[in-house]
């Protein structure tokens, strides 16, 4: 990123007479620090309220870029930068005010992680912190930032972060700024040594592509290319938008095509692939809202004459599939209570609610929200829904179970467990069923990685009822 032009302005502003030069509002830091506050205030979503800011704001271009790069690093590299932060303050980072806080973060940011000048990015912070908080707030902050600025990122790990040997962990959890709790499951979920963890944990903090899905039937990967898509490397149905608003490509400003992870697309291709006896007419998508996967069963079940029923606990999620999908069925069920008969579908996903841990690249603060404490109450969830989807598919038929987290505890524990206490399921080799993708494990689960595959990392199992 390159330094921008009301900062870099700021060099030239001599103090006039001994006074302090005026502090100059830069819009972009502004729009970055309120998006910061509106996420730590009201839990608010950064990637829904950041277009409604830079709207109400006039920002466009490079300036829109700068505010998005400055807010979404900042909140994604907080777990790093706080601890150098509080290598420079003799104030732990919990007792700094936080709005004060959240201003010095995005200074922290422009110094260690982008290209703005470091006079700049101190003398754009301080001025922020002057307009916003006030003059004491302001000299606090100059004082950090300037400590801050004596090292780069390479030279403030080995003294913020702890020793790789003695705590991989720790040492990781710092360096690539991931909550201790998610480094360790995300470690064990990808079962290789520090090496391969630390490569996802870097993807994570990677803005991710916009994939874009052509629905069968209604538009194709080749119309994607021609309006600027480059086809992409593993669905058939899949195109990567390399620049540009998704909603100017006439297929999705039409709703025949949309946009959609790859992996997402795969995992509900996968259900339709192993073959089953008899018949294969109707399929259940159970956890359908808000209806990216259902949306491609649907186009595939009309172009195989084969029925989609999508159903949804939430009645608002569920008008959400209702428009994503032309011909299915949508109902607003608890998929724990079925409204269907046992054994009435011959093909059944199951997307469960999940942490989503395998999805932190796409919301930047979603890392520091998610709660340990949830995991053991979603796994008991995921494991009844689950035995629901083997109740509601007939014998001979199909279940693939999906999360979008590939955490242990909501992935093997909760499909191992259901086949072993309920019975009467055996596990096929899900990535048998996904041939034109590698790396997706030994099986039979298939799992897929930001770093290896470029997709959110989305767990599939395929089970085929047997009584
Ligand atoms: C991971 S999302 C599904 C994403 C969706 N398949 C897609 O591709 O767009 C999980 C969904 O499960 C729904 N859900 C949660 N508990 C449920 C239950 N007991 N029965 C049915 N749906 C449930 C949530 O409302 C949420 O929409």
């Amino acid at each position: 990123m390159q330094g921008d032009g009301a900062a870099g302005r700021s060099k030239a502003r001599g103090r006039v007479h001994g006074r302090r030069p005026k502090p100059v509002r830069d819009e972009a830091r502004n729009v970055a620090y309120d998006l910061l506050r509106a996420v730590d205030e009201r839990d608010a979503y950064a990637n829904l309220l950041m277009p409604t800011l830079l709207r109400e704001r006039g920002l466009a271009g490079r300036d829109a870029a700068l505010a998005t790069e400055l807010a979404y690093g900042t909140l994604r590299g907080l777990g790093t930068y706080d601890e150098i932060i509080a290598a420079c303050s003799d104030r732990p980072p919990e007792e700094i005010d936080p709005p004060l806080l959240d201003a010095i973060r995005i200074g922290v940011h422009q110094l260690l992680k982008t290209r703005v000048p470091p006079h700049a990015a101190v003398s754009a912070t301080v001025d922020l912190v002057r307009l916003r908080i006030g003059t004491g707030a302001s000299k606090f902050a100059n004082a950090i930032l300037r400590k801050v600025a004596t090292r780069d990122l390479h030279e403030w790990l080995p003294i913020v972060a702890p020793d790789a040997e003695q705590d991989p962990v720790g040492h990781l959890s710092v360096a690539y700024s991931h909550p201790r709790w998610i480094t360790s499951a995300l470690r064990d979920a990808v079962g290789g040594g520090a090496e391969e963890t630390a490569a996802l944990l870097a993807a994570d903090n990677e803005r991710p592509g916009v994939t874009l899905v052509a629905w069968p039937g209604r538009s194709t990967v080749d119309e994607l290319v021609d309006a600027g898509a480059v086809a992409a490397r593993y669905s058939p149905y899949a195109a990567y938008l390399p620049e540009g608003d998704p909603a100017s490509i006439e297929a999705v400003a039409q709703g025949r095509a949309a946009v959609q992870d790859e992996a997402s697309q795969l995992v509900a291709l996968a259900l339709t692939r192993p073959p089953v006896d008899g018949s294969d007419r109707l399929w259940l998508d159970m956890c359908a809202g808000p209806g990216g996967k259902a949306g491609l069963l649907d186009a595939l079940a009309v172009e195989e004459g084969r029925h989609l029923l999508a159903s949804d606990q939430r009645f608002h999620r569920s008008r959400l599939v209702w428009r994503a999908t032309r011909r299915a069925g949508v109902i607003t069920a608890d998929g724990t209570e079925p409204a269907w008969r046992s054994g009435a579908f011959d093909r059944v996903l199951v997307d469960a609610p999940c942490t989503g841990l395998g999805a932190l690249r796409r919301r930047p603060e979603a890392r520091w929200r998610r709660d340990p404490a949830s995991v053991p109450d979603l796994a008991a969830l995921q494991r009844r829904l689950l035995g629901s989807a083997l109740d509601a598919v007939r014998p001979g038929g199909v279940v693939a179970y999906v999360t979008c987290s590939p955490h242990l505890a909501e992935t093997q524990a909760v499909v191992g467990d259901v086949v072993k206490r309920r019975g009467g399921a055996e596990l096929l080799d899900a990535p048998g069923f996904l041939e034109e993708v590698d790396q997706l494990g030994d099986g039979p689960y298939a799992q897929f990685w930001p770093h290896r595959h470029g997709t959110d990392a989305m767990f599939l199992a395929l089970l085929r009822k047997v009584s």
